[in-house]
C-alpha cells in the first residue's frame, strides 16, 4: 500500500511520500534510544508540562487537524473535531494523574520479612506503535500520553493512508518541548514492522489493528522476547431485553453503529434483541438508520461520511451480499452510492444464519446485523457467539438482568443502557481474539513500565543470608 493521502470522499490522491530508507529507521530507532536515556532522567512534573503543552497545542490547532484528519480518512468534521478535544484532554489526564499512578506502592514488609518492600514503576525503553486509520490521533495518543509521561518514547508507524496526520503527531510532541526523538513517525509500510521490532533498542509494541495484523506482530514479539499489546476487532453485541427503554436503545443503537461512519472496532455491530420487543426496536432502529444523511464529511449536516477506502467499501458490501446471497433480508440500505467516493449507506439485515459471514466475521462499516432471541440465555449464546470479545452493550432496566449480563457478557467491556465508549479513566481492551493489554487509565501506563520488587533487609548482621534465601 503507497504511503499517501486519498481523499475518501473523492478518490483524490492529494499526497504521497516516499518510504524511509533502512539508514533513516536506523537513525530514528538510534535517536529514540538517546531520547529514552534522556527522558527517564527528568521529573514527572516536567514531562507533565510538555504534555500540558501538547494538550494547548492541539486545543490552538483543533479545526485544522480535525480538517485534515476529514480529508485523509473521511470522518465526519464535527467528529474529528470531538477526536482532538479528546485527545488533549487525555494529555491533560495523563499530565495529571501520573504521579499517582507512578508512586512507590508499599507492600507488607514483615510478611516478607523485610524492613522495607515496594513495587516501583520504571521505564522500559522505546515502543514500537503500530496504529490503524480510524481514530487517526486518538489511537495514537491513548498509546503515546502515558508512554511519554511514564519515561518511555515511542516509534509510530502509523496507517499508510494517514501519513500526513503522523507526521503531525510527531510535530505536536517536538513544539510540545519533548526532546528530539522522543516521539517519531516512521514513514514506512508494514513490512519493515519486523525489523523495527527486532531490534534490540526497541523493548515492546503495541498495536491496534486487525487480527491478522495481531498475530503477526504476536510472532515476531514472541521470537523476540518482547511486551506486546493487542487491540484487535471486535463483533460487539448490542442486547435489547424486553424491559428496556426501546425509543433511547433505537436512537443509541443507530449512533453506536454509524459512529466514525462505521468503522469503529467498538462500534455496536450485532442486534441482539429479545421476541417481545424484537418488532418494535427494528422498525424504530430501521428508521432511525435510515433517516441518516450520508455525504461530504466537511458538510455539518451530514452524518455519515465515506468509508476510508475502495476496498474496504467493497468488503462491508461483499458481506451484505453473501447474506442476502444466502436468504437474509435488508430492511433498508444495502447498496453502495454511485459516483465518485466511498459511500456506503446505514444498512439493516436480519434473518442472518451461522453460514453468513455477517454472523461471524466483523463488519467495519454501518451496516448493522438484527438477531431475534427468545430468551436470557440465548441472548448470551448469540452474544458470545463470535471469536471476539472486545466491547458490549446490554439494555435492561431490570437490576437483576444488569447484573448478570455484567458477568456473562465475554468481552473486555460491558456497557449497560449506554454505548460502549473509551474513556483515559477506564482500562479498555479485549479477550479472545479481540486481543490482550489494557490501554488507558493507570492500567495502561503501566503496561509499558518495568514493575519492579524492591525488598530492603536489615543488612548483613540481623537479617542474615538465611532469611534472604527463604
Ligand atoms: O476503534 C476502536 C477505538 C474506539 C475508541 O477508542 O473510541
Amino acid at each position: 500500500m503507497p504511503i499517501a493521502t486519498t481523499n475518501p470522499a473523492t478518490g483524490q490522491v492529494l499526497k504521497s511520500y516516499d518510504p524511509m530508507s533502512e539508514e533513516q529507521i536506523d537513525a530514528a530507532i538510534g535517536r529514540a534510544d538517546l531520547a529514552y536515556r534522556q527522558l527517564r532522567g527528568t521529573t514527572i512534573a516536567q514531562r507533565g508540562r510538555w504534555l500540558t503543552a501538547a494538550a494547548e497545542l492541539l486545543e490552538a490547532d483543533r479545526d485544522e487537524t480535525a480538517r485534515l484528519m476529514t480529508t485523509e480518512m473521511g470522518k465526519t468534521y464535527a467528529a474529528a473535531k470531538a477526536e482532538v478535544t479528546k485527545c488533549a484532554a487525555a494529555c491533560r489526564f495523563y499530565a495529571a494523574k501520573a504521579a499517582e499512578f507512578l508512586a512507590d506502592e508499599p507492600a507488607d514488609a514483615g510478611a516478607v520479612k523485610a524492613i522495607r518492600a515496594f513495587v516501583r514503576y520504571q521505564p522500559i525503553g522505546p515502543v514500537l506503535a503500530v496504529m490503524p486509520w480510524n481514530f487517526p490521533l486518538w489511537q495514537v495518543m491513548r498509546f503515546a500520553a502515558p508512554a511519554l509521561m511514564a519515561g518511555n518514547t515511542g516509534l509510530l508507524k502509523h496507517a499508510s493512508n494517514v501519513p500526513q496526520t503522523a507526521l503531525l503527531l510527531e510535530d505536536l510532541f517536538r513544539r510540545a518541548g519533548f526532546p528530539e526523538g522522543a516521539f517519531t513517525t516512521l514513514l514506512v509500510g508494514s513490512a519493515e514492522v519486523d525489523r523495527v521490532l527486532s531490534d534490540p533498542r526497541v523493548r515492546a509494541a503495541t498495536l491496534t489493528g486487525s487480527e491478522g495484523a495481531g498475530r503477526s506482530i504476536a510472532q515476531i514479539a514472541g521470537r523476540e522476547l518482547k511486551k506486546t499489546v493487542l487491540e484487535l476487532g471486535g463483533s460487539d453485541p448490542f442486547v435489547v431485553m424486553p424491559s428496556a427503554d426501546l425509543d433511547r436503545a433505537a436512537e443509541v443503537a443507530t449512533t453506536a453503529r454509524c459512529q466514525n461512519n462505521g468503522q469503529s472496532c467498538i462500534a455496536a455491530k450485532r442486534f441482539i434483541v429479545h421476541a417481545d420487543v424484537f418488532d418494535a426496536f427494528a422498525e424504530r432502529f430501521a428508521a432511525n438508520m435510515s433517516a441518516l444523511r450520508v455525504g461530504d464529511p466537511m458538510d455539518p449536516d451530514t452524518d455519515v461520511g465515506p468509508l476510508a477506502s475502495e476496498g474496504g467499501r467493497d468488503e462491508i458490501h461483499a458481506q451484505v451480499r453473501d447474506a442476502v446471497d444466502k436468504g437474509a433480508t435488508v430492511l433498508c440500505g444495502g447498496e453502495p452510492h454511485a459516483g465518485p467516493g466511498w459511500f456506503y449507506p446505514p444498512t439493516v439485515v436480519t434473518d442472518l444464519r451461522p453460514e453468513m459471514r455477517m454472523w461471524s466475521e466483523e463488519v467495519f462499516g454501518p451496516v448493522a446485523g438484527l438477531y431475534r432471541v427468545s430468551s436470557y440465555d440465548e441472548a448470551i449464546e448469540v452474544a458470545n457467539g463470535t471469536a471476539f470479545g472486545l466491547g458490549s452493550n446490554a439494555w435492561t432496566r431490570d437490576p437483576a438482568e444488569q447484573e448478570r449480563f455484567a458477568t456473562d457478557l465475554d468481552a473486555g467491556n460491558v456497557f449497560v443502557n449506554g454505548m460502549t465508549t473509551s474513556y483515559p479513566e477506564l482500562p479498555f481492551g479485549g479477550v479472545r481474539n479481540s486481543g490482550y493489554g489494557r490501554e488507558l487509565s493507570a492500567l495502561g501506563m503501566r503496561e509499558f513500565c518495568n514493575i519492579k520488587t524492591v525488598w530492603v533487609g536489615e543488612g548483613a548482621a540481623s537479617a542474615g543470608a538465611g532469611a534472604h534465601a527463604e
